[in-house]
């Protein structure tokens, strides 16, 4: 199957701003006072403008694809976890024992894990799990490209083909997810790339190392980030020198849920990285965006920022999976019910 070309730099068009408009209205009209609703009243603006439809429809599809691979600077660390962990956790997502896993059974998100990059063979996990796999761990970014450019394409489409997939199958609302042992390395280095930023400010504490590991963290960022010189100005180029195969799978995601003008709700670290990397793809697709939660690494905060993105939880959260985005869509449902059944004031008055 051929599929859609990976993003080609064309702009994406925003969501309809006659139907955000037609939302607002109905916002104003109804039975609170103004602005009661805060930024729940914000959220159903945006989700009903996205969906072509006032007011917006309930989120009965709501999809999560997690991103899985590993990342040749784990052996060099950077992670209080040792790589080995990674094709464990693929296991427990295909088994629904993980973090995310409870999240999504509690609120109805249906889960996708898909190994794009893992180093294990994955033996005995379903066949469609791994049928994506674009090559084992991707390269140690302070040492070499993480990719070829010919597996940056594979990536890219392979995420896109997979947005294509649920979305056809009936997807309302796409969240990303990652699992990867190392990935806050490759992604901080995204960020940095993406605002110029060196790496002493993008660089977090991932799965909680101590303070010799995060200053050996900042040193594997900054080499990579000068191995990158002007290559970071052009987001492919970007992707293939810092990135890693799911990080690009997750990136190529991201910008054909907005070309198809479907609503994504981004997750922490990772998920961020990408949405950032996806707009420099896809000028425009932050607008399809929405941000789960702020997590505790720096670089999500700022790339939040660059996007113009207010998280809507802020618990402190650093797991990755997917978590921080399950966890926001009850708010995203709160804000779709309000929208839909509270009267109108005018309603309520009798009628002169
Ligand atoms: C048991 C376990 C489950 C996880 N689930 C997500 N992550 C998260 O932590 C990792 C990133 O942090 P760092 O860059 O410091 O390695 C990724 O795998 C991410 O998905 C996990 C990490 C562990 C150990
Ligand atoms: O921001 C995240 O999602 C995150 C942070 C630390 C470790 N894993 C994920």
């Amino acid at each position: 199957m051929a599929g859609r070309p990976s993003p080609t730099g064309s702009p994406v068009p925003p969501p309809d701003p006659a139907v955000a408009a037609a939302a607002a209205e109905r916002l104003a009209g109804l039975a609170t006072p103004t602005g009661a609703l805060g930024r729940l009243g914000d959220l159903a603006v945006w989700l009903s403008a996205a969906q072509g439809q006032v007011p917006p429809i309930p989120l009965t599809d709501i999809r999560l694809v997690i991103f899985a691979g590993d990342h040749g600077v784990a052996r060099h660390g950077v992670s209080a976890y040792p790589p080995e962990i990674t094709a464990a956790m693929v296991r427990t997502f295909v088994a629904g024992k993980a973090g995310v896993s409870a999240l999504a059974a509690a609120h109805d998100v249906r889960v996708r894990v898909l190994d794009l990059g893992v180093d294990d063979d994955l033996a005995g996990v379903p066949a469609d799990v791994r049928a994506r796999k674009v090559r084992r761990s991707s390269g140690a970014i302070h040492l070499e490209d993480a990719l070829s450019p010919d597996e940056t394409r594979r990536a890219l489409d392979a995420g896109g083909a997979v947005a294509d997939e649920e979305i056809d199958a009936g997807a309302q609302l796409l969240l990303s997810g990652d699992m990867g042992i190392g990935n806050t390395t490759p992604a901080a280095a995204l960020v940095a790339a993406a605002l110029g930023l060196p790496a002493s400010e993008v660089t977090g504490r991932g799965t909680g190392i101590d303070d010799a590991t995060w200053n050996r963290k900042v040193e594997v960022v900054q080499a990579a980030l000068d191995r990158a010189g002007d290559r970071a100005l052009d987001p492919v180029e970007t992707l293939t020198a810092l990135s890693s195969a799911d990080l690009a799978a997750a990136t190529g995601y991201l910008a054909r849920a907005a070309e198809r003008g479907v609503p994504v709700l981004l997750d922490g670290l990772m998920s961020v990285a990408c949405a950032l990397t996806a707009d420099r793809l896809a000028p425009g697709a932050a607008a399809w965006f929405a941000a789960g939660h702020r997590s505790t690494e720096p670089a999500q905060t700022l790339a939040l920022a660059k996007l113009g993105l207010e998280p809507v939880l802020d618990l402190g959260l650093r797991l990755g999976e997917g978590s921080g985005a399950v966890a926001a869509v009850p708010v995203l449902r709160s804000a779709v019910a309000v929208l839909r059944d509270v009267a109108l004031l005018a309603d309520l008055l009798p009628s002169r």
